[in-house]
């Protein structure tokens, strides 16, 4: 049977939204949790914990180390190395190490370097945020140095949330969520940053209001609700995201140098081979429900609306087109998938499918002045995004960021309820398609 409940302990060292999750998800389900935070927070910390039985908090990482037998790092992705570094050779001799950042190479490389070598390494990434329902969410696992004995260890350990466990290397690991995580966040700053740029709220333009619009809003003010350095870091440290981000800027680019050059027909042949090879006959078609009549609860919009408004839908189509030019076959990552890369999936395949609404959209960039302004910021926030992640740089990712977030920051609560409702109600009505 090998280590239990009884026996074994789990650390935690990073006790910040995912830290806390687990930490209450694991000691509820019966485990001894040991789990720090900075220095500077235990105390904090401490009072938080104290009526959660099962938990406790200790100053810092190597107290937690030195006791566990399975360690889970869930510090920010960029002070993984130093983190590993200062807390790792305290580690208990034959513990198993995993960690939570949401890309492997730097984190297994920091374990390689800095932990003894009689402790294993099993690395984990719940493919979901904080406030999401684990349950039916992909949660991958990496035996990266590690018996089958430890693996099993780490599985029953995590089995409580009862998310469908995905083995991967931890290669595979970031070659997916290169293609699903990063160009799916890369697609909505950009939205965000286009609103902010025309000092627009979208909800307030009549234009903007209802069906899919609704996803578009409420996606991006949760991404800008949420921290910085979760998309800065899997953005900057992942090798193919760069390569994904720079080709979604150049997609957009040059579409909305078709648009705003006139070239119906040429536009319309390359959205629609890029849909022809992304959308292939007999591949899921899911019926994701991205109906209007559902969409159309989740609006932060006090208007009605009469009629779908037309949009050129640039964001969309080039998303597409990034795909068919990389050779990306999204479905295939659905076992890996999160919920917003669901929601995006959804979005898109709302517009190719319906050819009657995928021609509007074309004819729209085409001839509807409204949206030049709109998609020329879109194209500049695109652009600017990708040279922000190939640049490398966390301190102006962070910049960007915040400035673009506070803009949004005092609807956030309004947003983040409603945001919560559409993809509770979108998810659990997804639930059997992973
Ligand atoms: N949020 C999400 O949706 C998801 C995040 N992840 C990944 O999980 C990891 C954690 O994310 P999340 O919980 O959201 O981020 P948080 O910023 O909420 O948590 C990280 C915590 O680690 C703490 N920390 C930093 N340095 C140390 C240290 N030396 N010793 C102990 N604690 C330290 C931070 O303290 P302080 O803030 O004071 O620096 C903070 O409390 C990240 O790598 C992220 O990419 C994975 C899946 C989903
Ligand atoms: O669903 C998303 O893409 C999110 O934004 C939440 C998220 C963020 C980081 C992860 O490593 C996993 C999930």
């Amino acid at each position: 049977m090998g280590r239990t409940k009884e026996d074994a302990s789990i650390g935690i060292i990073g006790m910040g939204d995912m830290g806390k999750m687990y930490a209450q998800r694991l000691s509820d389900a019966g485990w001894r949790i040991n789990a720090c935070d900075r220095p500077e927070n235990y105390e904090s910390l401490q009072q938080e914990f104290a009526s959660q039985q099962g938990v406790t908090i200790f100053p810092n990482g190597h107290l937690v180390s030195r006791i566990s037998d399975f360690i889970l790092y869930s510090v920010e992705a960029g002070v993984i190395d130093r983190v590993v570094a200062q807390y790792g050779p305290s580690t208990k001799v034959g513990a198993v190490v995993g960690g939570q950042t949401s890309c492997k190479a730097p984190e297994l490389a920091a374990f390689e370097k800095h932990l003894p070598q009689d402790v294993e390494i099993v690395s984990c990434h719940s493919l979901h945020g904080p406030k999401v329902n684990p349950k039916g969410q992909p949660l991958v696992l990496i035996q990266h140095r590690a018996s089958d004995e430890s693996l099993q260890f780490v599985d029953r350990i995590l089995s409580c949330f009862g998310s469908k466990h995905v083995y991967l290397t931890g290669e595979m690991h970031d070659r997916i969520t290169a293609d699903t995580q990063a160009v799916t966040h890369a697609a909505f700053l950009s939205m965000g940053t286009a609103w902010q740029a025309n000092e627009q709220f979208p909800w307030e333009i009549s234009r903007w209001v209802g069906g899919i619009e609704n996803v578009k809003i409420n996606i991006t003010l949760r991404i800008y609700s949420n921290k910085w350095h979760v998309y800065a870091g899997l953005a900057i440290l992942n090798p193919p995201a760069k390569q994904q981000i720079r080709q979604y800027a150049e997609s957009v680019t040059e579409l909305y140098k078709l648009m705003i050059g006139g070239h119906r027909e040429e536009l319309k042949r390359r959205v629609k081979a890029a849909g022809a090879s992304v959308f292939k006959e007999g591949t899921a078609g899911q019926d994701l429900l991205l109906k209007d009549e559902v969409l159309d609860k989740f609006s932060l919009s006090k208007r009605s609306r009469e009629k779908a408004p037309p949009n050129s839908h640039l964001s969309l189509l080039a998303i597409v087109d990034c795909w068919s030019k990389l050779g990306i076959v999204p479905y295939d990552h659905m076992i890996c998938s999160t919920p917003l890369f669901r929601l995006w999936l959804g979005v898109t395949e709302y517009l190719f499918r319906n050819p009657d609404l995928l021609d509007e959209a074309l004819d729209t960039a085409i001839d509807d002045n409204n949206f030049r302004s709109d998609d020329l910021e879109f194209t500049f926030a695109a652009r600017a995004w990708s040279d922000c992640v190939s640049f490398g740089d966390f301190e102006s990712y962070r910049d960007r960021f915040e400035r673009i977030a506070s803009y949004f920051a005092p609807r956030f609560a309004e947003a983040s309820t409603l945001g919560n409702e559409m993809m509770k109600t979108i998810l659990e009505k997804t639930s059997n398609n992973p």
